[in-house]
């Protein structure tokens, strides 16, 4: 038999970094294995893939049961017997057994975990790296980490509105420095954190960034942030960039923005980012409007010379991609295979979105575990960007991830080059 047939297909419930259930699946062929594990978001675009998860009681495990039998008994059945090189036709059978536009029948985390499980189990049938085996030879770039050193909304207790505070190392010249001198501020921001509002402020959020207290302004995130960077000697060495999430900060019945304890009109909105971007250097805003505002993140594209990017307004769906590019939305494409379900349909969101100028950031979720396939994904993209977080495990496992492979890489791989002209001037 082909050593490339699909012989098994199987999955299990484990848990993420918030000890919250999840999936892990595993995909076998004569000559390879395959396994993923499926991330899980808590700010959640509401036009993405309805995951299989618990509703009221998400630490039970029941609804990540019911996507663990969905792929043994209705997914595995169809794949066994296929070559699993075959990621596209795969990937269509899957969204086409679950014949549902928002992948609810069978789940969007059992269609990603197998997906993403084939996708792996291909590379390692051909005995190839992950990144390689998506990549091809072109597979080179090292993303500009964007590291989110002071968390908020959702994700962090601090009493900030916006939800991810990072600096972006755009001077380094090669990712293994990038990394190195964002661990020394990290480091050396701990350190002013602790001593401006006591110890207990050195608690971290679900991806690993600060939270510190009493906080609510981005421009004191901000300030804490350049201190850190200047006191380790790279002041202009760094951008800042943020992650609004501002879903999560709309109100439909007033059309409003609850930020700083005020409600902001989207026009006061856009003027305080104005502001910041005056202020800092601010070089790339995710989600700064909420996700249906596509007239409002049009005008801030055009409004401000610097890198918007979509994330609950695509969904990494290539349908909203393709809106955003006719009216002239974002100009980068956050990229999350959970979103949108299949690896397949995530890289055309990719492709279409370079074909039309946007950057790609390809993206963590805020529950996560150890598995790297994130880290591969960015560079087998050459996607040039990547943000996966800080100081937990499920965190620096992806840049362990990238460590090993920009070593494989050797005098190969680069840095910056791939990461849209907002974030690095080495294009
Ligand atoms: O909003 C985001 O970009 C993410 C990840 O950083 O959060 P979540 O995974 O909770 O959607
Ligand atoms: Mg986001």
């Amino acid at each position: 038999m082909n050593d490339a047939v699909i012989t098994d297909v199987s999955a299990r419930e484990i848990l993420d970094n918030r000890l919250e259930p999840t999936l892990r699946v595993t995909v076998e062929t004569g000559a390879g294995t395959g396994r993923a594990d499926v991330p899980c978001g808590r700010s959640r675009g509401a036009n993405e893939a309805v995951d299989l998860r618990d509703g009221g009681d998400r630490y039970r495990g029941l609804g990540v049961r019911t996507a663990v039998g969905n792929v043994e008994e209705r997914i595995a059945p169809e794949l066994i017997g296929t070559d699993v090189t075959d990621q596209r036709a795969i990937d269509d059978r899957l969204v086409s057994l679950d014949g549902t536009p928002d992948r609810s029948n069978l789940g969007g985390n059992a269609l990603t975990g197998v997906s993403v499980a084939v996708l792996v189990a291909g590379a390692a049938t051909l005995d190839a790296p992950l990144y390689r085996y998506l990549g091809g030879v072109d597979a080179s770039a090292l993303p500009v980490p964007l590291f989110d050193l002071i968390e908020g909304g959702e994700l962090g207790a601090s009493g900030l509105d916006f939800q991810e505070h990072q600096v972006v190392p755009t001077g380094a010249d090669s990712f293994s420095e990038a990394v190195r001198r964002c661990s020394e501020v990290y480091h050396e921001l701990g350190g002013l954190i602790e001593s401006e509002f006591g110890p207990a402020s050195l608690d971290v959020g679900d991806e690993g960034g600060y939270t510190p207290t009493g906080l609510t302004d981005p421009r004191d995130a901000f300030d804490l942030e350049l201190r850190a960077v200047e006191e380790c000697g790279y002041g202009g060495e760094f951008s800042l960039a943020v992650d609004v999430a501002a879903s999560e900060l709309y109100d439909p019945d007033t059309g409003t923005y609850d930020v700083m304890d005020e409600r902001m009109t989207r026009g006061e909105l856009v003027d305080l980012y104005g502001d910041l971007v005056d202020g800092y250097p601010l070089v790339s805003i995710e989600d700064p409007l909420h996700e249906e505002d596509f007239d409002g993140f049009a005008q801030l594209t055009d409004a401000l010379d610097v890198q918007i990017v979509g994330d609950d307004l695509f969904v990494t769906s290539p349908d909203r991609v393709q809106t955003g590019i006719e009216r002239g939305a974002a100009n980068a494409l956050l990229l999350k295979v959970n979103q949108v379900g299949t690896v397949s349909e995530a890289l055309a969101a990719a492709s279409r979105s370079r074909r039309n100028g946007y950057a790609v950031q390809v993206s963590e979720r805020s529950g996560q575990t150890a598995d790297t396939w994130l880290a591969d994904l960015a560079v087998g993209l050459n996607a040039g960007q990547i943000k996966t977080g800080v100081s937990r495990s499920e965190r620096t496992e992806q840049y362990n991830r990238l460590l090993e492979i920009e070593a494989e890489l050797g005098s190969a791989a680069t840095y910056g080059v791939d990461a849209g002209p907002c974030l690095t001037d080495r294009a």
